[in-house]
């Protein structure tokens, strides 16, 4: 059953500024968050409480959140690696985190220092102390259709990382093709072998372009019932963990592809497309999208 209307979950102001060559200030990423909220969305991914030393361009996501009006309808979520980062993300207001594991043992070690068995015993804890204080919480589980560093990954490796989130309580599971190598066959195999422990309801579609297929990856995971989606303004980033990985899809690609599929986003293409240009210019680069360059403002 394909859904007639998505939610598009905004990444870049996480996911697309920490693996951006350029640091913007607080002030900047602030405006970039409200024009994307002003642009229609609902879910803007705010920031990350990790290390500073390992993602300078996540540092001081507590002063981003300070700027951001927290009571309004939008929502901000934020990541978290560990207890520390959940006491951080709760004193700054975080209404919603989300807890990042990986299908990858070597990914998981080069990306939070521990296995993937760690990982989960780590999250625990952190995801319930989360729920009982009110919070929503996403579990991310990336590596879904392959890893930069053991090639090959099982979907029913993907389905015990997923099941594990869910079961611990998460609210959403994101399942995150990291390196882009996923195409739609790799990405329904992934489904089916998730859906056996997580409703197809709660799960998102986190695709990177590397190799320019998210898009197509987007309409076969919204075909098998997928309903929220991850994209990057501009189509920015990549993951510091995966070297030569590609931004995520763009959101301007989502809100084109289901503009054509006649489904709802509650995005405005125009004005996403103006905050696509306002923010590659920012960064000195040309956004990623073809809709946007083909749509380019003048
Ligand atoms: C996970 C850690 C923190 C472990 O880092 P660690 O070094 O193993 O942790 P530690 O406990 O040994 O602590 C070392 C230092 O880090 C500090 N520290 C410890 N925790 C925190 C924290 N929460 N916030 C701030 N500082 C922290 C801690 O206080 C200490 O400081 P020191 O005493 O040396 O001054 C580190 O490895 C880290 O921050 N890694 C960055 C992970 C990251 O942000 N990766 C990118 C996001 S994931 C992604 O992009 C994929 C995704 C989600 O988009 C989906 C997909 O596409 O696949």
């Amino acid at each position: 059953m394909t859904a007639a209307r998505v939610k598009l979950v905004e990444v870049g102001p996480r996911d697309g500024l920490q693996n951006e060559a350029v640091t913007l200030s607080v002030a900047e990423r602030c405006a970039l968050i409200t024009r994307l909220a002003e642009a229609g969305f609902t879910t803007i991914e705010a920031g990350a409480f990790v290390s500073p030393d390992k993602i300078p361009q996540m540092a001081d996501t507590a002063e981003v959140l300070a700027a951001l009006d927290l009571k309004s309808p939008i929502a901000y979520p934020v990541l978290v690696p560990n207890d520390k980062g959940l006491c951080a993300a709760m004193a700054a207001g975080a209404r919603e985190i989300s807890v990042f594991a990986a299908a990858s043992d070597t990914f998981s070690l080069k990306n939070i220092g521990v296995t993937i068995d760690d990982s989960l015993k780590r999250y625990e804890p952190v995801v319930r102390r989360a729920l009982d204080a009110g919070l929503l919480v996403r579990g991310y589980v990336s590596c879904v259709a392959g890893c930069p560093y053991e090639g090959h990954v099982d979907p029913e490796r993907v389905a015990d990382v997923a099941g594990a989130l869910w079961e611990m309580g998460c609210d959403e599971i994101s399942l995150g093709d990291t390196i882009g190598t996923g195409t739609p066959n790799t990405i329904l195999a992934v489904l089916d072998a998730v859906e056996d422990r997580v409703p197809v309801a709660q799960l998102a579609g986190h695709f990177h372009d590397t190799y320019g297929m998210a898009s197509a990856n987007v309409y076969a995971a919204w075909r098998a019932g997928v309903s929220t989606f991850d994209g990057s303004v501009a189509g920015l980033g990549g993951c510091p963990y995966a070297r030569g990985a590609a931004g995520n899809v763009a959101s301007e690609d989502l809100v084109w592809l289901f503009k054509g599929l006649g489904v709802e986003t509650g995005v405005d293409l125009t004005r996403l497309i103006e905050v696509a240009y306002w923010i590659s210019q920012r960064l000195g680069r040309e956004p990623a999208s073809r809709v946007a360059r083909a749509l380019a403002p003048h």
